[in-house]
């Protein structure tokens, strides 16, 4: 079948049922049908509860993590009751399960964490007052948290981005951390306090770009998504990603991995790190080269990482966590 006759065919996406997660399957799906509706494609959205939607009375860091939420929707592909799924690239263990691929995604949004404070507050991360109460749950944005403002209290919060920026009017956090990319696709860009510079506070990697994930036997489906793909937001998401299953630490793990184009496109810059979760070493490393080596680079500097003292932080939280 080649990708015109498929277009005439309706396509299951499973996606979870967050506002964040709705909006993204509804961003994929309506960039599918500009490029393939008048051939005749449809696209059905399929809801799927993940566990990581189930539990929520626990950290995610207790319960397996973020690839929770990847899995419930992994297991409904390879059942074949979804035809692909969109989830952040963020949340995607380094390595995929047999018989799952990723297709090629649209271009990134905002890398940066963002801070957010009451609405009117003139306060930055660094200016918070000590003994201040910051929400967040991720170890890398409270390590990191801790090493520009060591006076402030990291409180772990859980729920959806709308749930999360509620604590603070309802008194339980001062401030919080959040992914700029969710915000800003949910309209609440405006509520952001500070954008944080990546080279001071370095994003989760991946944080920003979409996922598209789907049987590799359907190359077919896969080609549907050639036109969506966004050629420099493919090598710095292999780069990262190679970081990642690298390390082998997946989010519960306080690491951090950008990588940049140059100006011209021909060169990407890697640069990764692991921190201790209260912020006291960073243990770093970055590196440059060709784009056709991202996917090495990010590998690259992610065992330099580890030798450098990143093993040591894996090893003592792996033997905390069990
Ligand atoms: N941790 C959950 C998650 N996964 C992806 C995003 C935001 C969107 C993205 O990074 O692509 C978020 C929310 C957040 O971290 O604030």
């Amino acid at each position: 079948m080649t990708s015109t006759e498929l277009a005439a065919r309706k396509l299951r996406l499973g996606t979870r049922g967050s506002a964040l997660a709705l909006w993204q399957a509804n961003m994929i799906r309506d960039r599918l049908l500009a490029a393939w509706g008048a051939q005749g494609l449809e696209v059905e959205l399929v809801r799927v509860v993940t566990k990581g939607d189930r539990v929520t009375d626990r950290p995610l860091n207790q319960v397996g993590g973020m690839g929770l939420f990847v899995k419930g929707l992994e297991d409904k592909l390879l059942a074949g009751e979804i035809d692909f799924a969109v989830h952040s690239m963020k949340d995607m263990p380094g390595t995929l399960p047999e018989g799952l691929t990723l297709a090629s995604t649209p271009e990134r949004a905002d890398p940066r964490d963002a801070f957010l404070a009451a609405p009117g507050r003139d306060v930055t991360l660094a200016t918070l007052p000590a003994g201040s109460r910051l929400g967040t749950s991720s170890l890398r944005r409270g390590a990191l948290a801790k090493r520009i403002n060591p006076g402030l209290e990291i409180v772990p919060i859980r729920g959806n981005v709308p749930t999360r920026m509620g604590k603070i009017a309802e008194g339980e956090v001062d401030a919080v951390l959040l992914a700029a990319a969710g915000l800003d696709r949910l309209g609440k860009g405006e509520a952001i306090t500070e954008r944080l510079d990546p080279d001071a506070f370095m994003p989760a990697a991946c944080q920003g770009v979409l996922a598209i994930e789907l049987r590799a036997a359907d190359t077919d489906i896969a080609a549907l998504f050639e036109p969506l793909g966004h050629g420099p937001t493919s090598i710095v998401a292999a780069a990262e990603r190679s970081y990642l299953a690298t390390l082998q630490g997946g989010c519960q793990v306080p690491l951090a991995c950008h990588a940049r184009l140059s100006e011209d496109g021909r060169r990407v810059r890697v640069e990764g790190l692991v921190v201790e979760p209260d912020g006291s070493t960073v243990y770093a490393s970055e590196a440059e080269g060709p784009v056709a080596d991202a996917a090495q680079l990010g590998a690259g500097v992610a065992r330099e990482v580890l030798a450098a003292g990143g093993q040591g932080v894996i090893d003592r939280l792996g033997a905390a966590g069990s």
